[in-house]
């Protein structure tokens, strides 16, 4: 039997059952993961962990959600390891175990060298459809069985929900004391976290084109717009004056100086824990340092003033947004080439990253271009520029379009430090305070 990181056991067995299956291998976590992600920020955890009188401590913290970007190592071998790897595509482990299922199931996935990009494309529409009966068979088997993967997550679960947690504290209690508050249901990634199918979307099809054209047309001039891509190619914007330079110094010390809230190293994921949350891992794709923009930073005056002009500039509201990444690269630090959007989003309440606003902090001495290889473009970090590009096709805006694919090029010289707003299709931040955006 295969483990699978998403569904419970009995699920996965009904898939099995339900695409053919009639024994599954057994795989194992990968130690490399092809699929680099960046962790996404805790902002407003579920809750803060519950202090009743006294704990038996032991307990495992469930840090919510991660929106990592996908990128490919252009060397995957494109091959199946696994006999089972068609079966478990079927099954669409593809989007619920992306880093296992890359590196030993790329052919099936489709998730091979860019040369094999279109082969995934091909097979994106039945890897939906599977991904979905798998989602429906988990909930079915979750409700039958009683949730297999119900469980306490802290020795001191069945002492809080006697002193009351459950309602006090439920964003915390109901995750992850599912078994002593009784909410298994809730706990089930693939029941709380289901997507409306008939949700309306942000960014309809034909709408980048709309607002790409417009702002062409002189719409933002303030910002001094300039478009360097349009169609047949994606369409991408540079902002030459999105915001000033105290703007920029403002953010970019705000950033440096909360006490406990520093950059750390960026970081990719091993693939999804049995919760449907990503696990961290340290990436070697990615050398920045990152941290996210939540809590108190959020509401800073020139954050918010940057919140306000990139939601104004898209068209797409706030909540929509993941909370702002800050970056920052030292000299010989980078980011290959990668896609901005997850695949494992596209079937997530919140809908798969349609925009990346991207916005530059600093000049930077030498180096730290931002490049996409197939629109022959490279944008120079200057403070106070911005660049926008779609990660999704304009007439079928919640698939990828793998042509704005870019690279962080390294820093040789300097210091750059860089914001990142990536705007998904429906609500993000109320769906990651849920845990429910991967
Ligand atoms: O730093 C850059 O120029 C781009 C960074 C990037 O692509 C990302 O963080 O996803
Ligand atoms: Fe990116």
């Amino acid at each position: 039997m295969k483990p699978s990181s998403f569904a419970p056991g009995a699920a996965i067995a009904l898939v099995a059952a339900l695409v053919g299956i009639v024994s599954l291998n057994q795989r194992r976590l990968p130690l490399h993961t092809l699929v680099e992600l960046t962790g996404q920020p805790r902002p407003t955890p579920l809750a803060p962990r519950p202090s009743p009188a006294s704990t038996a401590g032991g307990e495992i913290s469930t840090p919510l959600a991660s929106a990592p970007p996908m990128e490919r190592e252009p060397e995957v071998p494109c091959v199946d390891l696994s006999p089972d790897c068609t079966a478990w595509q079927r099954g669409g482990e593809c989007g619920f175990d992306p880093a296992y299922m890359h590196a030993h199931c790329a052919k099936s996935c489709g998730s091979c060298a860019r040369a094999d990009f279109d082969g995934a494309r091909a097979s994106a529409a039945a890897t939906a459809a599977a991904a979905t009966a798998a989602a429906a068979a988990a909930a079915a088997a979750s409700v039958a069985g009683g949730g297999a993967r119900c469980r306490d997550k802290a020795a001191s679960c069945p002492l809080w929900a006697a002193s009351g947690e459950c309602d006090v504290n439920p964003g915390y209690m109901k995750l992850s004391c599912a078994k002593s508050c009784g909410s298994c249901d809730w706990a089930d990634f693939s029941r709380r976290c289901r997507a409306d199918p008939n949700a309306t979307l942000a960014v309809p099809a034909g709408a980048i084109g709309e607002l790409f054209r417009a702002i062409d047309a002189g719409a933002l001039s303030r910002y001094k717009p300039r478009v360097v891509s349009r169609p047949p190619q994606p369409w991408a914007v540079v902002f030459d004056e999105f915001i000033s330079a105290e703007h920029a110094d403002e953010i970019v010390s705000v950033a440096s100086s909360e006490e406990g809230r520093l950059f750390t190293p960026s970081q990719g994921t091993g693939g999804l824990d049995d919760d449907g949350q990503l696990i961290p891992t340290l990436s070697s794709y990615r050398t920045s340092s990152t941290r996210w923009c939540d809590g108190g930073c959020l509401n800073e005056s020139a954050v918010r003033e940057l919140r306000e002009r990139v939601a104004d500039a898209t068209g797409v509201p706030d909540a929509n947004h993941e909370y702002p990444q800050l970056l920052r690269y030292t000299q010989s630090q980078y980011y290959k080439e990668h896609s901005d959007y997850i695949p494992a989003h596209r079937d997530m309440p919140c809908g798969p990253r349609v925009y990346t606003f991207f916005v530059y902090m600093s000049d930077v001495e030498e180096g730290g271009n931002t490049s996409f290889p197939q629109l022959g473009l490279s944008v120079e970090p200057k403070k106070g520029r911005a660049v926008l590009w779609p990660s999704v096709l304009d007439a079928a805006p919640r698939d990828i379009d793998e042509r704005t694919m870019h690279i962080a090029n390294p820093v040789l010289s300097g210091i750059k430090y860089s914001v990142n707003f990536w705007i998904h299709q429906h609500d993000f931040k109320a769906n990651h305070a849920i845990g429910c955006t991967g």
